[in-house]
């Protein structure tokens, strides 16, 4: 069998790295063709020379003379900047994409490679919630495979492998309830960045920890479900489940229920992805049953994490809303993390964002990009970043 050519979007993010992680331990399977990066040029750098890459691309072009002296007489091809990602994913030289770039910087990338014919490994779950109609209706044209790398949907991914889609009744997304689990109002006012960084159970990017620290990482991931697994709102139920062991869980119309569980390691989604629709075999740590022994459930408290239910109104309201939504949370986070923001000021943010930027009930992939620069600036003059 020849060896499934990656391309990683990406690959220094917390996703980027641990892709190739597995790629490491099954050289047999893969070959790693397209390398990129935002600013890291170190990292960067150093994964072309380990991996071998045809091409590296760094977003940021003012990066690209160091990148290109670092890798000169080694073969490699360099590109710098936004459209380079883009014309990179067009290419012939890969099969699947492991879309890994964080935030609204991984949409065109993704929709190029979905018309380029390739197998996505979907991370960037910011993609499916801006423009996931255009995004579905293209990889159905292009008959390609969206297989999620996000944790819960590859739980649901693959507990729906056999099965009719038509068949579920609802979905179950678990959430950690993330560092603040429990928390009122009057504690989350003073939290700062690092207390928001230490996710109980995964070790990720500072964007997404952000996100599950307020529960906005649900309400996309429940956006994102609607694409994946065509499914309304009403049929999609978040349930606390802090120990991280149940990724999600399908029931279908006979009341049956399907849960896909393991230890939370991202290797194992990420595996399953580059692998789909075989499986192989892994030496990661596996769940015994006794660490945790107790798996528990709850509700989420949507009153105090209001992201949640920001995200709840924005998938109602469909059009353009997802897309506000997301733009405004990205700039809160981001001046969150800047210490310019409080954590409860974030939702201030994202709602006032959703109140301001016009409603588009049927946008076009143009309208959406408009929307994400209106909604930006907009959020960004409230916290003057
Ligand atoms: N981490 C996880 O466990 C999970 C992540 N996801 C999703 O996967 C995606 C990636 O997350 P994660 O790996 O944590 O994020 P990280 O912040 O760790 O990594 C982001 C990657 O994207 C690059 N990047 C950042 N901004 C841009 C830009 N404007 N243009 C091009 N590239 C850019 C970064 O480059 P540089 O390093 O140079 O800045 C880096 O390679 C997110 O959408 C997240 O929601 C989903 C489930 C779990
Ligand atoms: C690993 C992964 O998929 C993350 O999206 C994770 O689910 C975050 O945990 P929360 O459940 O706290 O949002
Ligand atoms: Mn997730």
């Amino acid at each position: 069998m020849s060896k499934r050519r990656i391309a990683i979007f990406g690959s220094t993010g917390s996703i980027g790295r641990q892709t190739l992680e597995v790629i490491e331990a099954n050289p047999s399977l893969f070959s790693v063709e397209i390398l990129t990066a935002q600013n890291n040029v170190e990292l960067l750098v150093n994964q072309a020379l380990r991996y071998g890459p045809k091409i590296v691309v760094i977003g940021n072009e003012e990066k690209y003379q160091e990148v290109l002296q670092a890798l000169s007489g080694t073969g490699i091809s360099v590109a710098s900047g936004e459209q380079a990602l883009e014309d990179t994913a067009g290419l012939d030289i890969y099969d699947t994409m492991i879309a890994a770039i964080v935030g609204f910087a991984g949409l065109r990338p993704t929709l190029k490679a979905i018309e380029n014919g390739k197998t996505i490994g979907l991370a960037n779950k910011e993609t499916l919630v801006v423009a996931g109609d255009i995004v579905m209706k293209k990889a159905k044209e292009h008959h390609v495979h969206l297989v999620p790398v996000d944790s819960e949907h590859s739980a649901i991914f693959q507990c729906m492998q056999g099965e009719d889609y038509k068949k579920i009744d609802r979905i179950i997304l678990t959430a950690s309830g993330g560092p603040f689990l429990g928390r009122k109002p009057n504690f989350l006012v003073n939290v700062k960045r690092e207390h928001a960084l230490q996710h109980p159970n995964w070790s990720m990017g500072a964007k997404i920890s952000v996100d599950s620290a307020t529960l906005m990482n649900k309400g996309l991931e429940m956006i994102e479900a609607k694409w994946l697994f065509d499914v309304t709102l009403q049929q999609i139920k978040v349930v606390i489940h802090p120990q991280s062991i149940i990724h999600s869980m399908v029931e279908f119309e006979d009341g049956s229920m399907k849960a896909q569980m393991g230890m939370p390691d991202m290797r194992v989604p990420i595996q399953y992805a580059l692998t789909y629709p075989a499986r192989t075999r892994s030496n990661f740590p596996r769940y015994n049953f006794k660490d945790p022994a107790q798996l528990t459930f709850d509700e989420p408290d949507i009153k105090t994490f209001r992201n949640l239910f920001l995200a709840q109104k924005a998938l109602e309201t469909g059009g353009n809303m997802p897309c506000i939504l997301n733009a405004a949370n990205e700039i809160a986070v981001y001046a969150f993390l800047k210490n310019r923001i409080g954590f409860l000021e974030m939702t201030e943010l994202i709602e006032q964002a959703m109140e301001k930027i016009p409603f588009i009930q049927n946008p076009t992939l143009n309208d959406y990009f408009e929307s994400d620069a209106e909604a930006r600036t907009f959020a960004a003059s409230l916290v003057e970043i």
